[in-house]
C-alpha cells in the first residue's frame, strides 16, 4: 500500500471543509477522485504533501508510503515531494516561472533532490524529455515558447523524474483541448506502466475515469460519499450523487487520431 488515510478532516478557522475521509491507494492504482467543484478535492491532495494553506489545519492521519505525512516536519515534508510522491496540476504555466528555461527548472528539482553532477543532471532532463515525447532542444527554452501541451509534458517528465510512488495529477487535462488531453492521458498511462507508480487523479471528467481508473471516489461536500472499484461505481452506483454525476456526464468518442 502506498497511501492510506484515515479520518482526515480539513479545518479552518471557522469551517470544517473536508469531514472524516478514508481511502487506501495500493502500488501502481490508477485512483480517480471525482466530485463537483468545491467539494474538497484539491484539499484532499494538498494534505497529502503538507501543502495545504496556512490558514487550513488537518487532522486524521495520512500515511504515505510508512511515513505519518500530518506530523512530519516541514523540511522531511519537501524532501518527499518530488522523491516519494509528486504533482502535476492543471495551471501548468503556474507551475513554471517564466524567466527561467525549461532546462533551468529541471536543474532546480535535480539540485534540491540531491543530483549534484551538472553532466548527470542534464542526461537525466534529456532523457526525461524524450520519455514524453520532447527532447533536448526543449531545455534552453523559455516556458511561454511551449504550447500548452508541451508544457504539460514537461511538467510531467519534471514530476516523474525521481521515479515517485505517488503522482497526484490535479485536473491536469481541465486547461488542454480534447486531442492534447487524451495525448496526455495515454502519457500518462504509458509512464505509470513503466515506472509502476500509483496515480491519485483529480477530475470532472468521467469520460478519463471510464478509460483510466481503476478505483473510484467520489466526494460531495468535503465527504467521500462512494468509493469502490471503477466497474461496480460505474455499473452499479450506490449513491443518489453518484448517479447524478454519471448521468450528466458526456460520453464523446475519444478522438480517432489517437486512440491506442
Ligand atoms: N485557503 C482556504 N481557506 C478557506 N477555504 C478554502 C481554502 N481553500 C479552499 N477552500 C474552500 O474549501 C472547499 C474545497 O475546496 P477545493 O479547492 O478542495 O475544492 P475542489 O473539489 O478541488 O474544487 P475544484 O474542482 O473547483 O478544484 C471550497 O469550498 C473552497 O472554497
Amino acid at each position: 500500500m502506498i497511501l492510506s488515510i484515515e479520518q482526515l478532516s480539513i479545518h479552518s478557522r471557522d469551517k470544517t471543509l473536508v469531514h472524516e475521509v478514508s481511502l487506501t491507494i495500493r502500488k501502481g492504482e490508477w485512483y480517480a477522485l471525482v466530485g463537483q467543484s468545491g467539494s474538497g478535492k484539491s484539499l484532499l491532495s494538498q494534505a497529502i504533501g503538507q501543502l495545504l494553506p496556512p490558514n487550513l489545519r488537518a487532522d486524521g492521519q495520512v500515511i504515505l508510503h510508512g511515513l505519518d505525512v500530518l506530523n512530519l516536519p516541514s523540511s522531511r515534508a519537501r524532501s518527499l515531494r518530488g522523491g516519494t510522491l509528486a504533482y502535476v496540476f492543471q495551471d501548468y504555466q503556474g507551475s513554471f516561472t517564466p524567466f527561467r528555461t525549461i532546462g533551468q527548472h529541471f536543474d532546480e528539482y535535480q539540485k534540491a533532490h540531491d543530483v549534484t553532477s551538472a553532466t548527470v543532471r542534464t542526461q537525466q532532463a534529456v532523457e526525461a524529455l524524450e520519455s514524453v515525447g520532447l527532447d533536448g532542444r526543449f531545455l534552453p527554452r523559455y516556458p511561454f515558447q511551449l504550447s500548452g501541451g508541451q508544457l504539460q509534458r514537461a511538467s510531467i517528465a519534471i514530476a516523474l523524474l525521481l521515479s515517485p510512488e505517488l503522482l497526484i495529477a490535479d485536473e491536469v487535462t481541465t486547461a488542454l483541448d480534447s486531442v492534447s488531453a487524451h495525448r496526455i492521458l495515454q502519457l500518462l498511462a504509458a509512464k505509470q506502466r513503466q515506472t509502476g507508480c500509483a496515480i491519485l487523479f483529480i477530475t470532472h471528467d468521467w469520460r478519463h475515469v471510464r478509460r483510466y481508473a481503476q478505483q473510484i471516489a467520489v466526494m460531495k461536500d468535503g465527504t467521500i460519499v462512494e468509493s469502490g472499484s471503477s466497474k461496480l461505481i460505474l455499473e452499479n452506483p450506490q449513491h443518489d450523487y453518484t448517479r447524478q454525476l454519471i448521468q450528466a456526464a458526456p460520453v464523446l468518442p475519444v478522438p480517432t487520431e489517437v486512440k491506442p
